[in-house]
């Protein structure tokens, strides 16, 4: 199993309740890791502070489905849809192991057969060996006589031993490769798809279990690796059996269907409990997750959140000791019946040697080499069906990894032969309508925006009107479900989505913080820049945007770390890391700047310094800025005030405040805040006419 999806233990302590019900504080801390590692966590039962079901809701409360995704599965689990399965897992795993390393899968395989003829030999040659031990005559004859054979069953032995090092390197060889091709696609095809993919929660749901299935697909090879080997030794058992007596071969069948029935009842109840229990499973793995990590950290602690998120976990993995509980008595009921009828029908194998001996049927060197045959084909089918059902197992987790591999490949954008203009001086936008996926509201309704070359427009408008929405689909990130967007009159919809990008340089509203150096934050905004020009080039845009002063302050300047959560690595403040985010974007010195919220983090001064960055830019590009910050908008060469999906009006600062509008509005009230007293004259003139609307 895969143990990244297996349930996880009770968390070590933490820290401590207080003796009043209070919550654990830092102090407590120490006492609770004096207690040890297996102290028992802060909450026992019946001191649980609050409903232990509150995070994720209750069992039946799951309207979306997302946790319990995998019930109807579990329905369809029986031992007879295993079967039927079998041929596609067993040519899934193979054409994985041909993808990964083919040299690799002929040789393990030809290892393996080898190794299963070399145990056949082995076998026959201890039959050899007792035949010459056991005759008639002195013992240094007997010996003598046994030599020959004896040699045979040390020689298979050590061939054996050898294949199976070979084996063992093989398979330490395979493990890693198909780790690497299934990782590999799936990041391929996370960092290619559609950006619009991840609005849909489904995809990004299905993501999230992909990643966990990728690990499936190495150990559906395991066990694929693990069945075959079986079934050569069964087959290698079998054959010494029918060699030595017809009648043994059934026999041995026979005695190993109850201990097959009994590890596939097993195994089968420990699945359907994993399964059951998926939900739980996720909640934990969640609640662990949020637990560690490092951006949920203040707020755990400043919320004091510690005692009640442990006392869900704990809750949760008190029931998973419980189930656990549970399965273990089944599969100890179930291993008593098994190995109870199969003690009775080994008996019956061995009863019936013992009447082949004393009838003459069967010489006794030929019967101990039936019982060490009996013994290795019980093993071996043993092996073979837990192997099975772990194969199942894991292809069901490899089945998430394909199926979403499958639906991302269809999101990828289709690759176009046009190409978006190189230096585009009108970028237009007529009737543009979004949806999100999922979703019942239109973000953008019917819009239409034109941006020239040489000018600084502006988009504005309360949380949610669509600025951001409407810059993604100006950036060809998004494709409107209807209106077009053209360049220099070349609509968006038939040329390369990838020509378009690499015109476009955005300062996104959230931008990411690379955990790398300074100096590649910087570069990543066009990395094959840094590898042409050297690494100072990214000198010019960190001065532009005052990204230099940052990195000035730096242990190592450009080259220092800003991989905070790894040793030696340094954090910066948010305004400090805005400004890297808008070095980056510069850097890419690309025609068509988008700035979505550049300033939010920054300082007056900074900001001001950005703002005169971005008239200047504006000069011999198309630039789009999209703030809060009206004061910064007033030089805009045209502003386009949005309203729930719709473009409500626009023209220069003068034009909006000449009338009344939402923009009269939020300019007002900002400017207001800057006013010392509230006598104070208004900052803003009124305006005289009512407001005429665009659309
Ligand atoms: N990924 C998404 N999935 C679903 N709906 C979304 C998504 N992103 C935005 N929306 C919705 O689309 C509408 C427009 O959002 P958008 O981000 O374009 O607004 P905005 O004007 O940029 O807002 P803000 O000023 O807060 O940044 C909002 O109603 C928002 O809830």
């Amino acid at each position: 199993m895969d143990n990244s999806r297996e349930p996880l233990d009770t968390p070590d302590a933490a820290g401590v309740p207080d003796p009043v019900g209070g919550l654990p504080t830092q102090r407590d801390a120490p006492a609770a890791e004096a207690d040890g590692i297996l102290a028992e966590t802060p909450t026992t039962a019946g001191e649980v502070s609050h409903d232990p079901l509150l995070i994720y809701g209750r069992e039946d409360d799951d309207p979306t489905g997302a946790w319990t995704k995998h019930n109807k599965t579990m329905e369809r689990t029986g031992v007879r849809t295993m079967a039927r399965r079998l041929p596609s897992l067993l040519r899934l795993s193979w054409s994985l192991a041909w993808e990964a390393d083919r040299a690799g899968l002929i040789a393990l395989v030809s290892v393996r057969v080898v190794s299963g003829l070399v145990e056949a030999v082995g076998l026959l040659a201890v039959a050899g060996a007792l035949t010459g031990l056991l005759r008639e005559g002195p013992t240094p004859d007997r010996v003598r006589a046994a030599l020959p054979a004896l040699a045979l069953v040390v020689a298979a032995g050590v061939v054996r031993t050898g294949l199976s090092l070979v084996e063992s390197l093989l398979r330490s060889r395979f493990g890693p490769r198909i780790d690497r091709v299934c990782v590999v696609r799936l990041l391929d095809l996370a960092t290619r798809t559609s950006v619009m993919a991840f609005d849909d929660p489904r995809f990004v749901d299905d993501l999230e279990a992909a990643e966990r299935g990728a690990a499936g697909g190495r150990q559906l090879v395991d066990n694929a690796v693990d069945v075959f080997t079986s079934a050569v030794r069964m087959v290698a058992a079998g054959g010494v059996l029918g060699v030595l007596h017809p009648l043994l071969l059934p026999l041995l069948v026979l005695s190993i269907v109850p201990d097959g029935w009994a590890t596939a009842r097993s195994a089968r109840l420990a699945y359907t409990s994993w399964l059951s229990r998926i939900r739980q499973i996720r909640r934990q793995y969640m609640l662990r997750y949020r637990m560690t990590d490092r951006d949920c950290a203040a707020e755990i602690r400043s919320f004091g959140l510690s005692r009640f998120l442990l006392d869900e976990y704990t809750l949760l993995a008190r029931d998973y000791e419980a189930e656990q509980l549970r399965v273990g008595r089944g599969q100890a009921r179930y291993r008593l019946i098994g190995e109870s009828v199969a003690g009775l029908a080994l008996g019956a194998v061995y009863g019936t040697l013992v009447l082949l001996l004393n009838a003459g049927v069967m010489p006794l060197a030929a019967a101990g080499t039936a019982v060490l045959a009996i013994r290795n084909g019980r093993g071996a089918l043993s092996t073979a069906l837990s192997s099975l059902n772990d194969a199942y197992e894991n292809f069901l987790y490899f089945g998430e990894y394909r199926s979403w591999t499958q639906e991302a490949a269809r999101r990828i954008p289709e690759s176009r032969s046009a190409s978006a203009p190189v230096n585009p001086t009108v970028i237009r936008v007529d009737g543009a309508t979004y949806t999100y996926p999922h979703t019942d509201t239109a973000a953008l309704r019917g819009v239409t925006v034109e941006l020239r070359r040489g000018q600084v427009v502006a988009f504005v408008g309360v949380n949610g009107s669509g600025k951001s929405t409407l810059a993604k689909i100006l950036a060809g990130l998004y494709l409107p479900d209807a209106g077009t967007v053209r360049w220099d009159g070349v609509d968006l919809a038939g040329v390369e989505p990838d020509s378009v990008r690499d015109r476009v340089g955005l300062i996104p509203q959230s931008y990411t913080r690379w955990p790398m150096s300074a100096r590649l934050n910087i570069a990543v905004g066009r990395v094959g820049r840094l590898a042409a020009e050297g690494p100072d080039s990214v000198i010019p845009a960190a001065a532009a945007t005052g990204a230099d002063e940052v990195v000035d302050k730096l242990p190592h300047g450009y080259d220092t770390s800003l991989a905070r959560q790894y040793n030696s690595g340094h954090d910066l403040s948010g305004g400090q890391w805005q400004r890297i985010a808008c070095a980056r974007a510069v850097y890419r010195d690309a025609p068509f700047l988008i700035a979505d919220e550049p300033s939010a983090a920054l300082d007056a001064r900074a900001e001001q310094a950005l703002f005169d960055l971005i008239q200047r830019l504006g000069r011999d590009r198309i630039v789009l800025l999209i703030t809060h910050r009206l004061a910064s908008v007033r030089t805009a060469d045209r502003i386009y005030v949005l309203d729930e999906g719709l473009v409500v009006d626009q023209g220069t600062h003068a034009d909006l405040m000449s009338r009344p509008g939402i923009y009269h509005d939020l300019f007002t009230l900002q400017a207001r805040q800057f006013v010392d007293t509230p006598d104070a004259p208004s900052p803003v003139p009124e305006p005289p006419a009512e407001p005429s609307r665009t659309h």
